[in-house]
Formats: C-alpha cells, structure tokens, sequence
C-alpha cells in the first residue's frame, strides 16, 4: 500500500537520512523506535510530505506523491491521516467543529453527514459529551482522543501517529494507548513513532529501527525485542528496558 524508495532527507547539507527503503502492507501496524534525534518525527513528516524529501519516491497504492502536483497532493493526503504530539486542535473551534471541517471542506461532505459521522466517531472513544465543547477545557488524553477522531474522520488509508502520547500525563497515555489498540484490531494502517515499548512490543506487526540515518532493522517486535540484529538496536534497547 506504501512503498518508500531511495528516501533522502537533507536540512541544507546535514544528511537525516538516506536511500530508506521500507514497504507498508494494509492493515499494519509499524512503529518506528529510534534514539533521540535519530530523524524518526523527519521521516514520518515526510511520508504525508508535511516536510519534503530532497529525493526519493513514497508510493502510496502505486502514486508518487514526491512527484504529484499540488492538486493532486490535496487528494492523496485526504488518504493519510496524521495524529501530532500536541494534537494541533484549532484552540478557536469546538470538538465537532475540528473534526467536520476537513470532510465538508477537502471531501466535499454535507454538514449533517459529517456531523452525523463525528457523533458517532466520538461515541466510540466515549467523548460524545464533548462535541460542543473548545479543545481548551479537554485533557490531553481527551484532546488526542479527539485528534484520533479528527483523523479517522476522512476514512482514511492510513494514519500517521508522531509520539502520541509524549504530552500526556502518564495516567492518560493508556486512554489513547487504548483506542490506538482497538484500531489495530480493526486492521487500522498505522505507522507511530513511539516510546511507547510495551505497546511496540505488543501491539506492531513490524518494528522499523533508525539510527545514523538508516532503518537498521525492520523486523517483527519478537526478534527486534529478543535478537536485534546491529549494536546500534542492542544498544538503544538496553538503555530503553
Ligand atoms: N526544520 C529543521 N531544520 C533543520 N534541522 C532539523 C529540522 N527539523 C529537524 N531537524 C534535525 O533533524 C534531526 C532529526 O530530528 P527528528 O525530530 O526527526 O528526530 P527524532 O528521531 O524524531 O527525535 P525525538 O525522538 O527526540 O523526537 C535533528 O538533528 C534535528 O535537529
């Protein structure tokens, strides 16, 4: 469904990443672990081209979308959703209002379907109570949640998570930890950027390593946990367990 060619990333001239190769099948889960810095938030940003590659194709369902014109980028970005750290709520809008206005303004959807959609979106991460309410009186586990539901409002391909819990107040992180796990069981693609261990151990069918610029390992979380490949992984895993 995704495939990810010769994919380089350069600020001026300090090299990311280079040449990564990596391929998303539906229905999987792929969290992407990496020390700090490593490039991992770069490199998911550029998946939705929110930042863009110095080169290197993604391929999404056979569509370039490092090469797609701009008109053509609106629409295959409808495809991917993208859930950030500090949810990017708009502070201005109500609950209903962030999670209707990218399918009546991109998908083109009536104000009642899209309406009628986010009730029932909201309902199943239990903050239908919270649809008229400003993403200023939410906690943070309740503004991703949110987020969450704003994505999987466009029905999307795929979505992107960048440290999604990184914000939150550790009693939240298993309120959205949850509803990430309930989507996986609904064959949700997901691809999370995450420090998240038991939930990379536990829940990814694939775990994606970066470091020095390379996705040194792409293996299930069995043999990242258990049989990492390069010192780089043994070396992160024993600072991180
Ligand atoms: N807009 C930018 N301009 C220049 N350099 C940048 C920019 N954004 C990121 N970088 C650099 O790219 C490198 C990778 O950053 P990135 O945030 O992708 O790492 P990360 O693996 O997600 O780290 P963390 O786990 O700490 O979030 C860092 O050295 C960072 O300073």
């Amino acid at each position: 469904m995704i495939k990810i060619e010769n994919l380089t990333k350069k600020f001026k001239n300090n090299v990311i990443f280079e040449n990564l190769n990596a391929e998303v099948n539906k229905g999987d889960v792929i969290s992407l672990l990496g020390p700090s810095g490593a490039g991992k938030s770069t490199f998911l940003r550029c998946i939705n081209m929110l930042g863009e590659p110095t080169s290197g194709k993604i391929l999404l369902n056979g569509k370039d979308l490092v090469s797609s014109s701009a008109k053509e980028l609106i629409q295959l970005r409808t495809k991917i959703g993208m859930v950030f750290q500090g949810f990017n709520l708009f502070e201005n809008k109500s609950v209903l209002d962030n999670i209707t206005l990218a399918p009546i303004k991109v998908k083109g959807m009536t104000k009642e379907a899209a309406e009628n959609k986010a009730h029932e979106l909201l309902k199943t991460v239990g903050l239908d109570n919270k649809a008229n309410v400003f993403p200023a009186s939410l906690s943070g586990g309740q503004a991703q949640r949110v987020a969450i539901v704003r994505a999987l409002a466009m029905d999307p391909e795929v979505i992107l998570f960048d440290e999604p819990t990184s914000a939150l107040d550790p009693e939240k992180v298993g309120e959205v930890l949850n509803v990430m796990k309930e989507l996986a069981k609904q064959d949700m693609t997901m691809i999370i950027v995450t420090h998240e261990m038991e939930f990379a151990k536990n829940v990814s069918d694939q775990i994606w390593f970066m470091d020095e610029g390379k996705l040194q390992e792409k293996q299930t979380p069995d043999g990242f946990f258990n049989q990492p490949q390069t010192e780089n992984a043994k070396r992160f895993l024993s600072k991180m367990i």
